[in-house]
């Protein structure tokens, strides 16, 4: 655990940004949590919840929330981006001319931006090239995190100096982190679960014994490194918690958003309507649009994207698509050996 206290900001007042700044508050640290909503940052400084996002969660009564990003970051040594993959762009241009040069800027937003199927940090670089940069992600859902439930994370970063000083400001009595280097394998783990996440929560819904789901993760994670060998990322990032982990989370949990999203679609409710009542970030359902063209134009094989796109984007039943899989030519268990 770190023994100096930073300045900390974190951007986007959502259920993530909330636990994240909760736990830097919990170590002791100086944590300026930025949203929009002066409603929501008086109901943090006043009352110490966040409602919406994190309900009946007590925060650190030292935890401050601003909707001036300029105060926010106002002498920030370190910067958390927990804003939706949608909104990083925008608010890392903006975020540009107000961060200092030696600053560490760090990424949890688990998605892809359209154009040019770039990653967040790719997105960050961008606007901000002189950012000190590191990506965070793991099996970290938001509501466990701020009850302080035990679980662990990946800093991925070139910067040996970013992965240490995020190691000693995050480690608690609940909550580990382990570095890594592959920022890219990182985010690319972070952002592909949410996708099959909603295959799993299809699968939870209608009912599927244990082997099914077993068969199904595991199949996703095939997939996911199969594309991600062909992005150039390696493989065995996916082994880590940042893999296995977070899709093991991802697919199990009901606190899962994207599961949420599959469960409701296995019960026969419109994709549309599901998203507006879920009212929080699903970034798997973006992902899933952007991860089939991506597929099609690099021809990777990935059965289950292909599958759940024609679900919801081409109008084909679930047991079409089942029976289209199951009868498919029966190919490799594992796709890549280290010897
Ligand atoms: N919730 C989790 O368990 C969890 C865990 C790890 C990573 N993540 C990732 O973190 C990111 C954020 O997720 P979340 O769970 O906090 O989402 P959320 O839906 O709970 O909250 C998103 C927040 O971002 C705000 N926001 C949206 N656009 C904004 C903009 N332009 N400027 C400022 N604020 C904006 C929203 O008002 C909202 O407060 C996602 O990419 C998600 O995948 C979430
Ligand atoms: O709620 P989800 O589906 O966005 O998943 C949350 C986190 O990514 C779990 O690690």
């Amino acid at each position: 655990m770190s023994e100096k206290s930073y300045r900390v900001a974190i951007l986007g007042g959502g259920s993530f940004g909330t636990a994240i700044a909760n736990i830097v508050a919990d170590n002791g640290h100086d944590v300026h949590l930025w949203l929009r909503s002066e409603e929501r940052a008086d109901e943090i400084n006043q009352r110490h919840v966040n409602e919406t996002y994190l309900p009946g969660i007590q925060l650190n009564p030292s935890l401050k929330a601003t909707t001036d990003l300029a105060e926010a970051v106002q002498s920030a040594e370190v910067v958390f981006m927990a804003v939706p993959s949608k909104s990083c762009r925008e608010v890392s241009r903006t975020l540009a001319g107000l961060l200092s040069k030696d600053c560490i800027l760090i990424s949890t937003t688990k998605g892809i931006e359209a154009d040019g199927f770039k990653l967040m940090s790719q997105v960050i670089h961008e606007e901000i090239p002189y950012a000190r940069l590191g990506v965070m992600s793991g099996p970290n859902l938001a509501k466990e995190l701020a009850e302080r439930q035990i679980t662990a994370t990946v800093i991925a970063s070139q910067d040996t100096n970013v992965t240490e000083t995020i190691q000693g400001l995050l480690q608690c009595s609940y909550f580990r982190v382990y570095a890594g280097e592959d920022i890219f394998g990182l985010e690319l783990c972070g952002a592909l679960k949410n996708v099959y996440a909603i295959c799993s929560g299809i699968a939870a819904a209608i009912g599927v014994g244990s082997n099914t789901q077993s068969v199904l993760i595991t199949r996703s994670l095939a997939e996911m490194c199969r594309f991600a060998v062909k992005k150039g990322a390696d493989p065995m990032t996916f082994m880590g918690l940042g893999g296995v982990g977070d899709l093991f989370v991802t697919c199990t949990s009901p606190l899962s958003r994207n599961y949420r999203v599959g469960y409701s679609l296995g019960q026969g409710k419109d994709l549309d309507a599901v998203v507006e009542e879920l009212g929080q970030v699903a970034e798997g359902v973006n992902t899933l649009k952007l991860l089939y063209a991506q597929a099609e134009e690099l021809d990777v094989h990935m059965p289950l994207v292909r599958g759940l796109y024609g679900i919801i984007y081409n109008g084909q039943s679930l047991d079409e698509v089942v029976s289209t899989m199951m009868s498919a030519d029966q190919t490799r268990d594992v796709d890549f050996s280290l010897r």
